[in-house]
């Protein structure tokens, strides 16, 4: 069975581990640059994007993981793992932080603010819905949650967030906090996908909807890189009775 790697320095691995098992799948956890050799593909997870770099940088992460996405194996960042795979970020700490790329947008860090402005809403995720089936939307978990100011013309969108219109937002600088009173309605952009790597602001992992995993899942396929029993796997777990249902609230196991 094809496994999936996930970077384990630190956040919710084990959560991402858990939803590849529902799915029938293997994760496995990644801590060292040569492990990033024997894998072909890598989720990187939410957690805490200058803490885990301090981390990645320590066990000298970051060539491996640079070399990776170069090499066009399919890295799917999630929250932190966003900011991870972002060519740029603003809102960083002082000194900033080292970032993987590859991802041709600009991400803000804590776009919707501290950790008390974390919140759930649903997301209008038509291309996931029809690569997927289920609901046209999907319940986005968002903890201290980066957004994505621009992309480049090669990044597809996939998910965007409409800001409530008294919502306090942060410039791109970071440093100074405007009032949006004026225009009534704005969005940001949550999930992205280039080529092989995909973002995503929000954590799949948290909620009991597999679906971006799924999807994950068959982007690794569709590099030749799974076996047939991946995509048996995979497929099995789109028919499976749950995905006709509504899906419930997420779930903190
Ligand atoms: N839940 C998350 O991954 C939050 C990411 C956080 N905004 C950071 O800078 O790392």
């Amino acid at each position: 069975m094809a496994v999936v790697g996930v970077l384990a320095l630190q956040g919710s691995f084990n959560e991402h581990i858990a939803a590849l098992r529902r799915l029938g799948m293997k994760g496995v956890e990644i801590r060292k640059p040569e492990q990033l050799q024997s894998i072909s593909s890598l989720i990187i997870p939410g957690g805490e994007s200058t803490t885990m770099a301090k981390l990645a940088e320590f066990h000298n992460l970051f060539p491996a993981l640079r070399e990776f996405v170069q090499m066009g194996k399919p890295v799917w960042g999630t929250c932190a793992g966003l900011i991870f795979l972002a060519n740029k970020a603003v809102g960083q700490k002082e000194g900033g932080q080292e970032l993987v790329g590859g991802l041709n947008c600009t991400v803000h860090r804590n776009y919707f603010g501290s950790q008390i402005q974390s919140f759930e809403a649903e997301l209008l995720v038509p291309e996931l819905a029809s690569q997927e089936g289920g609901p046209e939307t999907f319940r986005g978990v968002f903890i201290r949650a980066p957004a994505v100011l621009e992309v480049g013309p090669e990044v597809e969108v996939l998910a965007d967030y409409p800001i409530p219109s008294k919502k306090v937002l942060y410039s791109s600088s970071a440093v100074e906090i405007q009032e949006e009173s004026a225009v009534p309605e704005k969005k940001v952009i949550v999930a992205i996908k280039q080529g092989n790597l995909l973002g995503t602001a929000f954590h799949p992992e948290l909620t009991a909807d597999t679906r971006w995993h799924s999807y994950f899942l068959k982007m690794v396929r569709d590099v030749g890189e799974g076996t047939s029993n991946t995509t048996v796997a995979v497929s099995e777990a789109a028919s499976s009775s749950d995905r006709q249902t509504k899906y419930d609230l997420p779930i903190f196991r």
